[in-house]
């Protein structure tokens, strides 16, 4: 299984490595017959006076040839391996842009980065050393056992006895190996997420929590992955070394001195014999070495490949056929439900609601009551548990995922830039766009002028996440993106959130204009900017508890009064 498992992910580098392993097996070989001229040499030098140059001559040629398949093995082996690595990461790569944005969220960026770096690099090591391992662990005890058993049948048949039992003893010791190395990647995992968490959320570390406890989730992590360490070294450690010394030359030898002896009682065995098994069976018992290493190795790379097969085993967003392509801009959720997770509470229950192509809806609600679920389901980051979403008619199931993306500007909470430039950033993911357009679309967001104050104006990097600007500017830069996308769906998040009064009134204005001819949902806490809405969606719980335009809900809906009456009085206490 595991055998099977390595040779299928290793298929895209198969030819390299079938070429590596003839290599190494042609090495053994030669090996083999350097052992046994080496042994004749000696031999010859004390039965004959003359000096035995044509074996010396013929040792040297097979000594240079065994050395260039080595190397040549090693050198295919190692471009195998740093091909494969290649070839894995883009495959992994490509795979994660195609999951749905909430498996990516749950698998995490610390065991992906994990997967990504580590499991793949685990892989380098299997590919490029197994070949010439395996070479060695397989061939050279057969090469051996078939020249001890020309030499000598029942010698060699005591040789095979007790090299079989070492081995089996060497399994048994090394049962435990498997387990340790599941445990010893997830301790791993852990302390890459708890380090990516502990370096992202710095700031709010060092705002509410400059003690210890800042440190505990890491710290935690690194004592787990002590204790995994040092479990694993009590039950391993102590069977390895003890595997290590049963394979080394002495024991054999002093078995093949034994059991010579022994022999010698029933039938004679001449004494250059046992020179020849002392050196072929004591330079066997050491290749059986790399059959070890070559275990550790399978071991070490199959939990590695689990994980990456798992990765590749998620199921991708799918568009079902037939494939349709939406004629007008109209959305309708229809009885949707959707559960993050079974076992949690639905976070949209039973909702159905319809916004007709250039309207404008705003969705209010508590905090947690599942606005951006909507968003999230819309932009099938998540699918529905039931129910269904149309887009033009269309079930968005059926329509690409590149046409649904390409219908929709999105203005999140968290607006993410890329650490390129702020041109780069405006008309990302768009092609052929001029810097007449990209100038337009900022002056549109009224973030044209800070832009120009910059000194490296359009060009300025913006640093990883964006993080060289403030949250209002780079709310503007998204904004723009979205003039500039011109788009005819447009969603929006919380898009007054980093706003002073100044900024706000601004701001409605800029929507007003980005609104124009689109079919907009807004999600908005603040319901000053959603008076003139279309329709205005009030969700509780998952649940829509009222729907309508704002003079409809004021007089229908006792709980839309509620809202507008706390929003008004926090209003005047503001105003206060
Ligand atoms: N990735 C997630 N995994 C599991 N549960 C989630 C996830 N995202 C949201 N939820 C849960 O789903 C429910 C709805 O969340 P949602 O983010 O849609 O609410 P919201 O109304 O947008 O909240 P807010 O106004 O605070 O942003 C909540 O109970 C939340 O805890």
């Amino acid at each position: 299984m595991a055998i099977s498992q390595h040779s299928d992910i290793c298929s895209p580098v198969a030819k390299q490595l079938r070429l590596a392993t003839g290599l190494a097996i042609l090495s053994q070989g030669l090996k083999l017959i350097i052992w046994v001229l080496m042994v004749k040499i000696v031999l010859l030098a004390e039965q004959t006076k003359e000096f035995p140059l044509i074996q010396i001559i013929l040792l040297l040629v097979i000594s240079i040839s065994y050395y260039t398949c080595k190397i040549k093995a090693h050198d295919q082996s190692h471009y195998a391996a740093f091909e494969l690595e290649k070839i894995l990461r883009q495959r992994l790569v490509s795979k994660i842009s195609q999951l749905p944005l909430g498996k990516i969220r749950q698998i995490g960026s610390g065991a992906m980065a994990k997967v990504i770096c580590d499991d793949v690099h685990e892989l380098h090591s299997f590919v490029a050393d197994a070949p010439p391992l395996r070479a060695e662990a397989y061939s050279t005890p057969l090469f051996v056992f078939l020249a001890l058993f020309l030499i000598d049948w029942q010698l060699a048949f005591a040789t095979l006895i007790f090299t079989v039992s070492i081995f089996v003893l060497m399994k048994w010791l090394l049962r435990h190996s498997k387990l340790s190395r599941n445990e010893y990647a997830k301790a791993v995992a852990n302390i890459n997420s708890s380090l990516i968490e502990y370096v992202q959320g710095m700031s709010t570390i060092r705002t509410f929590d400059a003690g210890e406890g800042s440190y505990s989730r890491f710290n935690t992590a690194l004592n787990e992955f002590n204790k995994v360490m040092l479990a694993w070294l009590k039950r391993v450690g102590l069977a390895t070394r003890l595997a290590r010394s049963l394979f080394s030359p002495l024991p054999m030898m002093l078995f093949l001195v034994v059991a010579g002896v022994i022999l010698q009682k029933y039938h004679s065995i001449a004494s250059e014999t046992l020179f020849f098994f002392l050196v072929l069976a004591a330079g066997l018992i050491e290749t059986m070495l790399p059959y070890m290493s070559l275990f550790h190795l399978l071991e070490k790379s199959r939990a590695a490949i689990e994980r990456i097969y798992q990765i590749e085993a998620e199921h991708n967003i799918v568009t079902q056929q037939p494939y349709q392509f939406p004629t007008d801009y109209s959305i309708s959720f229809q009885q949707v439900d959707f559960g993050y997770d079974k076992q949690q509470k639905l976070a949209l229950n039973e909702v159905s609601f319809t916004v007709p192509t250039n309207t404008f809806t705003a969705i209010v609600g508590e905090s947690g009551s599942g606005k951006s679920t909507i968003i999230n389901l819309l932009l099938r980051f998540w699918d529905t548990t039931s129910g269904q979403i149309l887009l033009g008619n269309c079930n968005i199931r059926h329509i690409p995922t590149e046409n649904l993306m390409s219908l929709c500007s999105v203005v999140f909470q968290d607006n993410f830039l890329f650490s390129c430039t702020i041109a780069e950033n405006i008309s990302y993911g768009l092609n052929d766009v001029s810097q007449e357009q990209i100038e337009n679309a900022a002056k549109k967001a009224q973030i044209h002028d800070f832009i120009m104050s910059l000194p490296e104006k359009y060009n300025t990097k913006v640093g990883e996440r964006g993080q060289l600007l403030s949250g209002g500017q780079k709310q503007r830069l998204t904004i723009a993106r979205a003039f500039l996308q011109d788009r005819p769906i447009l969603l929006l998040d919380e898009p007054t959130s980093f706003s002073d009064a100044k900024n706000e009134a601004s701001l409605v204005e800029i929507f007003q204009t980005l609104m124009k001819n689109k079919t907009v949902i807004m999600i908005a806490h603040r319901l000053s900017s959603i008076v003139k809405a279309d329709q205005i969606i009030y969700l509780s719980q998952g649940k829509i508890i009222a729907k309508g335009n704002h003079n409809d809900l004021l007089k229908e809906s006792p709980a839309y009064q509620q809202l507008w009456m706390d929003y008004q009085q926090a209003h005047q206490w503001k105003m206060r």
